[in-house]
């Protein structure tokens, strides 16, 4: 559906140039949701843009539908750029249109008959929940209303790819939701393949069925999401997805941990498991192979893509000799391990 092959965009020149992307080459598959996730500056919007060429590539091919666009002229551009709608963070609505009238803006721009125009709308606002909201104007909707306008203008041209760049960063986390699941309906109802960016793991929880990480202007990981949230391979992809599992040492652990470890005290460990069957018996085997006490301080399971991502916060409690051992295990089975501190024993 989408292929980037080596997709380079440089601004500027000189010592003044950026590389906003380098030597992009990625591939969405049709009647995806595929989602592109990156810090601020990685070049998201630059890569979204760049699908449907609001941005030149400096080099690079570009290919929508088997049709590599990079190698079209202006005229060919906008035909094939009926194909693929794009919505936007600040929703882009002429506020001088009511609802109507923005969602007929585009057809009217393709010649389109104005009694066919009309037929077309009153699906799209059933589609995207706005019936009965024809005649408003822009000023008088809710951010969430407005994005669904935007859908609805985007889908008017009845496009097979639709392209939102950060369309849900401006909403609270309740419209984020109903948004997404407006897209998923979309994709699911229409088959149309959706490519986003979001610097929000929540937004590639709740709808991508892959998704790429840009650092740097490069794609640094690509993968499904389930394999994504479970087995991240960058330093990037981990304190992505440790930020957003938030599972830090509480305060009052902090202020007991020391960086060193010794004789007199026990090692904290955060353990990130991917097969709960391995963690539910961890403990009550460590302690039998071991005769090491395993005292949980913290975890938390989530289930993404129906794969099993868990994280646990553990003191291994027990004679120095003893919990170096637990440590040298734990390397070996299918976990990651982070000795967080150690904490004074009380025994
Ligand atoms: N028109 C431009 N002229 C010069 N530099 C630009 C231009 N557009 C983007 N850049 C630079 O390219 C890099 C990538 O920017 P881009 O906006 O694509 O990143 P982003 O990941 O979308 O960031 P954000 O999440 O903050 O929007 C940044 O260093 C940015 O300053």
């Amino acid at each position: 559906m989408i292929q980037l092959d080596n997709v380079t965009r440089i601004f500027g020149q000189g010592g003044s140039a950026v590389k906003a992307l380098d030597d992009v080459s990625l591939a969405v598959p049709a009647g995806s949701i595929t989602g592109v996730i990156g810090t601020s500056g990685a070049g998201k919007s630059t890569l979204i843009r760049c699908v449907n060429l609001l941005e030149r590539p400096t080099s690079g091919h570009v290919t929508v539908n088997g049709v590599e666009l990079t190698g079209l002229n202006d005229r060919e551009l906008r035909r094939a750029r009926h194909d693929i709608g794009m919505i936007f963070q600040h929703f882009n609505l002429l506020n001088s249109r009511t609802v109507r009238g923005n969602i007929a803006l585009p057809l009217e721009l393709m010649g389109i008959d104005k009694h066919d125009i009309q037929s077309r709308i009153d699906p799209l606002l059933e589609l995207t929940g706005l019936s009965g909201r024809a005649d408003a104007w822009p000023s008088m909707l809710s951010g969430g209303q407005k994005q669904r306008v935007a859908i609805a203008r985007a889908l008017a041209s009845r496009p097979r790819l639709l392209l939102c760049d950060e369309a849900t960063s401006a909403l609270d986390p309740q419209t984020t939701a109903s948004i997404l699941t407006l897209l998923r309906d979309i994709n699911e109802q229409l088959g149309i393949t959706i490519l986003l960016i979001t610097h929000e793991m929540e937004v590639v929880r709740n709808i991508c069925d892959r998704v790429a990480l840009l650092s740097e202007g490069r794609i640094i990981e690509h993968a499904a999401t389930g394999e994504f949230f479970t087995r991240p391979e960058s330093p990037e992809g981990r304190t992505f997805l440790n930020d957003y599992l938030e599972l830090t040492p509480s305060r009052s652990l902090q202020s007991r941990l020391f960086a060193e470890p010794a004789e007199d005290r026990h090692p904290v460990v955060r353990l990130t498991f991917h097969d709960d069957s391995v963690a539910r018996v961890l403990a009550s085997r460590l302690a039998r192979e071991f005769g090491v006490d395993i005292s949980i301080l913290q975890s938390r399971i989530e289930e993404v893509r129906g794969r099993t991502l868990g994280l646990m916060i553990a003191e291994i409690m027990g004679p120095a000799s003893h919990t170096r051992q637990v440590l040298q295990h734990l390397h070996t089975l299918e976990l990651d391990v982070e000795v967080l501190g150690h904490v004074q024993r009380h025994d």
